[in-house]
């Protein structure tokens, strides 16, 4: 990018001098300043004048260009022998065979033969679209590189296309090239001019396109001509690969690319200069439907496990058939077997139940802030100088300042003035934001990596950053990630996006009223957005009863709930507590799966399950992610303290690589509430507006949140980072809708069920229980739970295929007799017995 290595080079060089500071890309800006002045103040009559006369004068001379191509030998002599006045007002006899006249015809002889020969054709080109510009402030392509490319094209083109003037020939080249290649021939000779001629051609494509020569080669399967030389060349395989990766994310795409937004970055607003920019944000154009191809995507979901497991299953040994099957490992099956299978079966699609799932539609989201924003001169010169007047008062001087305007919030960058030390603004920070008197205004002294400060001020108009762009949007759309979550939209207007597999838990904060729970459906909607119900389950808690309760429609969806109750969304607090418990139950049972498959996480388990090398009969099973939203843990932690705090920590500190995720939101981040054992797991963390500095610094270790301007305006900490996001809008209409799209949709039978957990309440009743009045399964259980070691009521729910209340009768009948250990909380419990015989021995002296 010669551009930007310019303008650093550039700056570089004038610290002191503003003026010599200029980078190569404001001086193009200069070119254009006619232009957009046109944009500034009242001027709207004017532009749109110029604008359609520009547009006019383009098109009457594309045909006049056109009409010359054919005309060019007839009229010539009448326009060779005549001025244009004489030709238009004096000599009025002159017939002229040009469609668009005598003016059309001697300015096409002036632009073609004068001038620059067929190249001229770039100017009604350009008419045309800066004509369009003024018209519709719509630029169809960048103006700036536009003008650019187009004179040097002009130029270059012309030297190449006089190469074949002669002198009585069609001007392909212009006057201009005609005599340039005249003096070049006669220089190096015609072959010595082909060459210079190509030479120019590749510089120039070279300089303005920096092309892909390999990605061509590529194309034009040139490689396979080369292929020697590509083996030879290992960093080669590097790119290939990233093209692979790139045309499998475009090809599993669920809405179309017209469809798909890139980022429009907001460009740093320099003050040293005296143009007033307007900066225009398009009204989002999302129009499309997500179109049924959700299939395809699916059906392609992970395709390289799959298919490598398919191709890698040796097939050799059939002759040791017997063999191994009598030596197999018990949970793994054995190379044989998986082939079988998977030629009778294909793989294993965790989908197939709903194949007909379709993802929601795009318009479902309603598209906010579709008017056009302005940000004139006016806004950003009153906060400089007030910024510059106010760090004046603290004898700070500034050398350099620059702007750069986000949805909400506009980042100014100081670059302090040279021996003002960092450290004296950063102490002055509460002055200095005292001074400034705005609501939201947010010191960051250094911003992190830069020498530089950073005042953020709210804008006047904020922008409302909705839900269907940040859907829309590029970064989301091409992400292959597990459980992407798009947020909204940073300060320089870039798309915020991460993967909550990856975060691995989340902590949201926030005073009442603030976008909590606008976040939290923004995060839920990006989920429902990219996932089948196979795939991703919730488990939901809000104690406030309302914020989450629309999700009710999606029960049989994407719910996961305890066996025994009838709503999904737990709104009681004794019921969280066993949902919790039976969540550890759930993890301490994927661990164990885990382990039998040998595997490290879920995403390896599922890609083995899916290529059928794990026996259902087993107990193996597809695993889906399960993300636990809790609305108001405040309320919880108050009603239900360590009870509900040590399950929750115990699922935080584990449940990362089994797939269980936790987004917990609280009003009141106060430290008995976000204790040092939640924080330590929650490296993820969200602060929306908070009352104080001090609520700031439990959430996130620093304070700020307490300066954000409320409505969406966030913090987000990952680590050490922290990013200032504006939260996209979801509003509980469109969440509605999304719910009844999906609700509508064919569910499973019921929620996910959960494994049961007994409490310590119910545990108490089961002391006194006939032994006599054994359930008829009783020896059957108990095997199974010798054989596993493990003493829980879910293993025996999936392995005998009984409900949740019979399981719970054969466990406490099992321990009054002994079998197995007392309750233990949120963990399995002891198996007494050792082995199969012991067990043989022990049921024939109770019968
Ligand atoms: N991202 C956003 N963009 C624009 N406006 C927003 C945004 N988020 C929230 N708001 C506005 O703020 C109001 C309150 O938001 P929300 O209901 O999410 O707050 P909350 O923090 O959940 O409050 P409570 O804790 O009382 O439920 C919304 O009704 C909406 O008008």
């Amino acid at each position: 990018m010669p551009k930007k290595s310019n303008s650093y080079s550039k700056v570089k060089k004038s610290s002191n001098t503003t003026k010599n500071s200029k980078s190569s890309k404001s001086k193009s800006v200069n070119l254009l300043k006619p232009i957009k002045d046109l944009f500034s103040g009242d001027r709207k009559k004017l532009r749109l004048s110029v604008g359609g006369i520009f547009f006019l004068v383009g098109i009457y001379q594309l045909f006049a260009f056109l009409s010359y191509l054919f005309t060019w030998k007839t009229d010539q002599d009448k326009i060779v022998s005549n001025s244009l006045w004489d030709l238009i007002f004096v000599n009025k006899e002159i017939d002229i065979d040009n469609h668009l006249g005598k003016l059309g015809a001697w300015t096409s002889h002036l632009f073609f033969y004068d001038w620059f020969g067929i190249p001229s054709f770039i100017f009604p080109f350009l008419f045309f679209v800066f004509g369009l510009y003024l018209l519709s402030k719509y630029a169809i392509l960048p103006l700036g590189k536009t003008l650019g490319v187009s004179l040097v094209g002009l130029i270059v083109l012309s030297l190449v296309f006089g190469f074949f003037n002669s002198a009585d020939s069609f001007p392909y080249g212009g006057s201009f090239g005609f005599q340039f290649n005249n003096w070049l021939k006669s220089a190096v000779g015609s072959i010595g001019a082909a060459l210079f001629l190509i030479l120019i051609i590749f510089i120039t494509v070279v300089v303005l396109f920096n092309p892909n020569f390999k990605a061509l080669i590529t194309f034009f399967h040139l490689d396979e001509l080369f292929h020697k030389k590509e083996k030879l060349a290992p960093e080669t395989e590097e790119e290939d690969q990233s093209n692979l990766i790139i045309n499998d994310i475009i090809a599993v795409n669920p809405i179309k690319e017209d469809e798909i937004e890139k980022d429009q970055l907001s460009e740093p607003v320099s003050f040293e200069e005296t143009i007033v920019e307007e900066i225009v944000k398009e009204a989002p154009k999302v129009k499309a439907v997500i179109s049924d191809d959700f299939e395809i995507e699916h059906n392609q979901d992970e395709p390289i496990a799959i298919i490598e497991s398919t191709t890698e299953v040796p097939t050799e040994n059939k002759e040791e058939e017997d063999f191994q099957i009598e030596i197999k490992e018990e949970e793994i099956l054995a190379d044989k077997e998986i082939d079988d299978k998977l030629k009778e079966f294909g793989e294993y699609d965790p989908k197939l139940d709903l194949s007909a799932y379709q993802l929601p539609n795009i318009e479902l989201l309603e598209a906010y802030g579709g008017k056009a924003l302005s940000i004139d001169k006016q806004e950003l010169e009153e906060n400089k100088n007030k910024i510059v007047e106010v760090l004046g008062h603290y004898k700070i001087e500034i050398s350099k300042i620059k702007a750069t305007v986000g949805p909400t919030v506009t980042l100014y960058e100081i670059v302090p003035a040279p021996g003002i030390r960092i450290s004296k603004i950063k102490n002055l920070s509460d002055d200095i934001a005292l001074s400034l008197a705005a609501l939201g205004i947010r010191i960051i002294a250094p911003i992190p990596g830069k020498g530089t400060i950073g005042i953020e001020v709210p804008n006047s108009k904020p922008d409302i950053v909705s839900m269907r762009t940040m859907i829309a949007s590029e970064k989301f759309q091409n992400s292959d990630m597990e459980l992407p979550v798009v947020l909204g939209k940073t300060i320089s207007n870039e798309t915020f996006i991460f993967d909550l597999a990856k975060a691995p838990h989340l902590l949201v904060a926030g005073a009442t009223g603030q976008g909590k729970s606008v976040g939290l459906n923004a995060i839920l909607v990006s989920i429902l957005y990219k996932k089948h119900p196979a795939q991703v389950k919730f488990v939901m808690v809000d104690p406030k009863k309302v914020e989450l309760t629309l999700y009710n429609k999606i029960e049989r969806h994407f719910l996961a709930k305890l066996p025994d109750t009838d709503e999904a969304i737990i709104t009681d607090t004794g019921k969280v507590v066993n949902t919790m418990n039976s969540l550890c139950i759930e993890m301490d049972d994927r661990y164990e799966l885990l382990k039998m498959a040998q595997v490290r996480n879920l995403k390896e388990y599922n890609t083995k399950f899916i290529a059928r090398k794990l026996n259902p009969e087993k107990g193996h099973r597809f695993l889906p992610y399960i993300v636990v939203v809790i609305d108001e843990f405040a309320d919880l932690i108050m009603t239900a303290g360590k009870e509900i705090e040590h399950p929750i920590a115990r699922l935080a500190q584990l449940a990362r690589a089994i797939g269980i995720h936790l987004i917990v939101a609280t009003q009141r981040p106060s430290v008995n509430v976000i204790t040092g054992m939640i924080k330590a797991n929650f490296p993820a963390r969200i602060a929306f507006k908070v009352s104080s500095g001090i609520d700031s610094k439990t959430i996130l270790d620093s304070t700020g949140a307490d300066q954000l301007i409320g409505r969406g305006d966030m913090l987000i900490s990952f680590g050490n980072d922290l990013t200032r996001v504006q939260c996209a809008f979801v509003d509980t209409p469109e969440v509605e809708r999304i719910c009844d799209f999906i609700g509508n949709q064919r569910a499973y039978p019921s929620a996910l069920m959960l494994p049961e957990y007994v409490g310590e309440n119910e545990e108490g009743g089961n002391k006194d229980i006939d032994i006599d009045e054994r359930d008829d399964l009783f020896r059957t259980a108990a095997e199974i739970l010798v054989t596993h070691q493990q003493g829980s009521a879910s293993l025996l729910q999936r392995k005998l295929k009984i409900g949740y209340n019979r399981a719970g009768r054969i466990i406490d009948q099992m321990e009054a007799l002994g079998v197995i250990g007392p309750f233990k909380g949120s963990k399995a419990r002891e198996v007494l017995i050792s082995d199969l015989v012991a067990l043989e021995h022990f049921l024939n002296n109770l019968d």
